[in-house]
């Protein structure tokens, strides 16, 4: 059967369509929602009958803090694995766009979960390892976009991965993320049921991504289908973890067969991010370096210094991404 929701992209050879109930049934009622000025329209009637909501995990919360005066103006948000990347991703955006005196200042510092930075209409901050800690921020920041009433926000992620078939330093733009089961879902269990949510991201953004890749750049962009692991060792078929009960072959048939599907390389974020960001109706990208070939190994083995320099590479194309967006607007910055 075919499915008729367009979150699906024409599926490629081998592919089985899994997703014939769930699209109707939780999709139907999420495309887009947005209010005409652009800000987020989040679906979820509860919040509106609150009188105060407590952003727990940033520190945040709606009586407290004029969200609307300190974030209204975002335009760009940038979050990715650990607090030293976005706050260094924070400092380059300030460079980047002239912004001057900017002191890299932790808004939610009162969680001690996550470090959140803002530089002009950027929202800088940190998500920590895999999809639950990457999900409960992510919904966190859409609930303050809300709440601000931030218009036509844009949601990067700047990670790092392990690559298939592609040099190390590379960068892969995700078309779609994967799930460990080979399903372009996110599985999500709600209220006893599992909900199979899409994980597709935002081709024009892909393509707009791609025009900002320069032959200088000294490494490789690609765009292609990302694994989300919901583990960084089995679950990526290593053989270095604590327990391995498959061999060399397997492992690297299992790497090939992903390939040979069009996946580039491996993380543990891609489907909740592509399917959570949909949902919300908000555009988003996925930009990671890998740091290996994993058909050549499973130890990340670059020194610290090559390690920060390949970190480097989405945050610069992800940047000039956005100063192209104020190439001549400069002046909307606050
Ligand atoms: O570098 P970050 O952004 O953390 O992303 C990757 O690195 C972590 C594992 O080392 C996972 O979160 C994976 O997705
Ligand atoms: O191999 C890798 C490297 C970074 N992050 C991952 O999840 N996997």
């Amino acid at each position: 059967m075919k499915c008729d929701c367009d979150y699906i992209l024409p599926t490629k050879g081998g592919w089985e369509h899994h997703y014939d109930n769930c699209i109707s049934k939780w999709h139907s009622k999420a495309q887009y929602p947005k209010n005409e000025d652009g800000s987020i329209r989040l679906t979820n009637k509860n919040l509106m009958k609150m009188h105060q909501d407590f952003i727990y995990h940033l520190g945040l919360d709606t009586a407290t803090y004029d969200l609307k005066a300190m974030f209204g103006d975002v335009k760009f948000v940038c979050m990715g694995g650990t607090k030293y990347r976005m706050k260094e991703f924070a400092k380059h955006m300030a460079k980047v766009l002239n912004i001057k005196d900017f002191e890299a200042k932790n808004l939610s510092k009162h969680s001690h979960r996550y470090a959140m930075y803002k530089v002009g209409p950027i929202i800088s901050v940190n998500h920590g390892i895999g999809i639950s800690s990457m999900t409960i921020l992510l919904q966190e920041i859409l609930k303050v976009l809300y709440y601000a009433k931030a218009k036509n926000p844009i949601i990067f992620r700047i990670g790092t991965s392990g690559g298939l078939k592609i040099p190390p330093g590379s960068i892969v733009i995700s078309s779609w993320g994967l799930n460990g089961t080979l399903e372009k879902t996110y599985d999500l269990p709600v209220l006893g049921e599992i909900r199979k949510l899409p994980s597709v991201f935002d081709k024009r953004l892909i393509q707009e991504l791609m025009s900002m890749v320069t032959e200088g750049d000294g490494f490789n962009t690609y765009s292609g289908g990302t694994m989300a692991a919901d583990d960084f060792y089995r679950g990526q078929a290593r053989l270095d973890g604590p327990f391995c009960d498959y061999t060399e072959e397997d492992k690297l048939a299992f790497l090939r067969k992903l390939s040979a599907l069009g996946v580039r390389n491996i993380e543990m974020e891609a489907t909740a991010f592509a399917a959570m960001t949909r949902e919300a109706g908000v555009r988003a990208a996925d930009v990671c370096v890998t740091l290996l070939d994993r058909l050549n190994g499973d130890q990340v083995t670059p020194d610290k210094e090559l390690l920060l320099k390949f970190q480097e590479r989405p945050m610069i194309l992800v940047g000039r991404y956005i100063a192209k967006y104020y190439e001549n607007n400069l002046h909307l910055i606050k």
